[in-house]
């Protein structure tokens, strides 16, 4: 890959003369697709080629970096963030001045026409910019992806939890009736991360993805996974994990420290999340981070949102902001938790 040829991140810095820039805010969509009535179509997303998902990404203004697999999916790591696809779902995540949403229409025409599939559900989420201006106009607001987004889908929802004049979460859903096997989402999204910690997702630190992911911890997080890592030059840091029955784990890491940020994002299903949350805060040390979980009633995380209900400090964090939505098949909730206790952070 050309580091610095077509990626989100280098248009950012070409297009403002205020210095470098690089939003690590992700746009985050997640659909699940079901076979198309009749039609002797096997219906699996994993048929879509390497060479397809480079056509459609070049609409998102991203690239391929590498891939991993196994028997239950693909996950690829990109320029700007990852994808992973599996039989009946994907999750791609961008980050920079990605224009994800571009990519959704050719997207659903692929899997008709080569997977005789159709959206069985869709959850289009992301936090607000920190620089909304530099994003490209499909990206700029909310209301704006909304309307891309309504044009498609004539069932669409749209959330905004948070503080609209602060840390904002938005999401759009459809009234459908879900799917039916269990299904759960982790989201920590940091901001204001230990400049001690982010120093090893530096190339004058670390030589490779692979002593970074090990000096900073990530190999600790959840032990015995498939991991793809890559370290940026001259910084930055993204890695997929991938885990037995369709479980992952992705990071992506922005280290610069004017506009530092880290997501941590899993569907591994556990009843309390309370020990990972800890583990992976312990490792980047952010001032801040907002949080989100899915959990559907097949899950046995569906009832973790009444421990976070009951969990208003986390261990050095104050929670500041707190909601509970019962969606038509999922618990979400939205919790931004800063730091009340600066706590020395270990040398890596
Ligand atoms: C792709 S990574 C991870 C982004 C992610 N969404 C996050 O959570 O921060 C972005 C980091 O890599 C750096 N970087 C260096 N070269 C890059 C490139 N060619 N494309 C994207 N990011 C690059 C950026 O400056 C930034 O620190």
């Amino acid at each position: 890959m050309d580091q610095h040829a077509t990626t989100g991140g280098e248009e950012i810095a070409d297009s403002t003369d205020c210095g470098h820039f690089f939003e690590g805010t992700e746009k985050l969509l997640e659909i699940w697709f079901a076979r198309n009535n009749g039609g002797g179509n096997p219906g699996d997303l994993r048929s879509i080629s390497r060479e397809e998902w480079v056509t459609l990404l070049k609409l998102v203004h991203c690239e391929i970096i590498s891939s991993k697999q196994d028997a239950d999916m693909i996950a690829y790591l990109l320029s700007e963030s990852s994808l992973f696809v599996s039989k009946r779902r994907i999750i791609l995540k961008t980050c920079g001045r990605t224009t994800l949403l571009a990519a959704l229409t050719p997207l659903l025409s692929l899997v008709k026409q080569k997977c005789g599939m159709q959206v069985m559900d869709i959850f289009y989420s992301r936090k607000n910019y920190m620089r909304p201006e530099l994003q490209h106009e499909l990206h700029q607001s909310f209301d704006d992806e909304v309307k891309v987004l309504d044009k498609l889908f004539d069932n669409g929802a749209a959330y905004a939890l948070g503080r609209l004049n602060r840390d904002t979460w938005y999401l759009y859903t459809i009234e459908t009736s879900g799917i039916n096997e269990p299904d759960q989402t982790l989201e920590l999204l940091m901001q204001d991360l230990d400049s001690t910690r982010m120093s090893a997702f530096t190339k004058a630190v670390c030589k490779d993805g692979l002593e970074a992911t090990k000096k900073s911890g990530i190999d600790q997080i959840i032990p015995g996974a498939i991991i793809d890592d890559f370290l940026f030059e001259p910084c930055g840091y993204s890695m997929n994990a991938i885990l037995p029955n369709g479980a992952y784990f992705t990071i992506h890491i922005t280290p610069e420290p004017e506009f530092s940020y880290v997501s941590f994002e899993t569907n591994v299903e556990m009843s309390t999340y309370e020990e990972l949350i800890l583990r992976v805060l312990d490792i980047f040390q952010p001032k801040k981070f907002l949080m989100t979980l899915f959990a559907n009633p097949g899950s046995s995380a569906n009832d973790f949102y009444s421990d976070i209900h009951n969990i208003g400090q986390i261990k050095g964090f104050s929670r500041h902001d707190h909601q509970l939505c019962v969606l038509k098949s999922y618990n979400l909730t939205c919790s931004v938790y800063k730091r009340s206790q600066q706590i020395e952070a270990p040398p890596i």
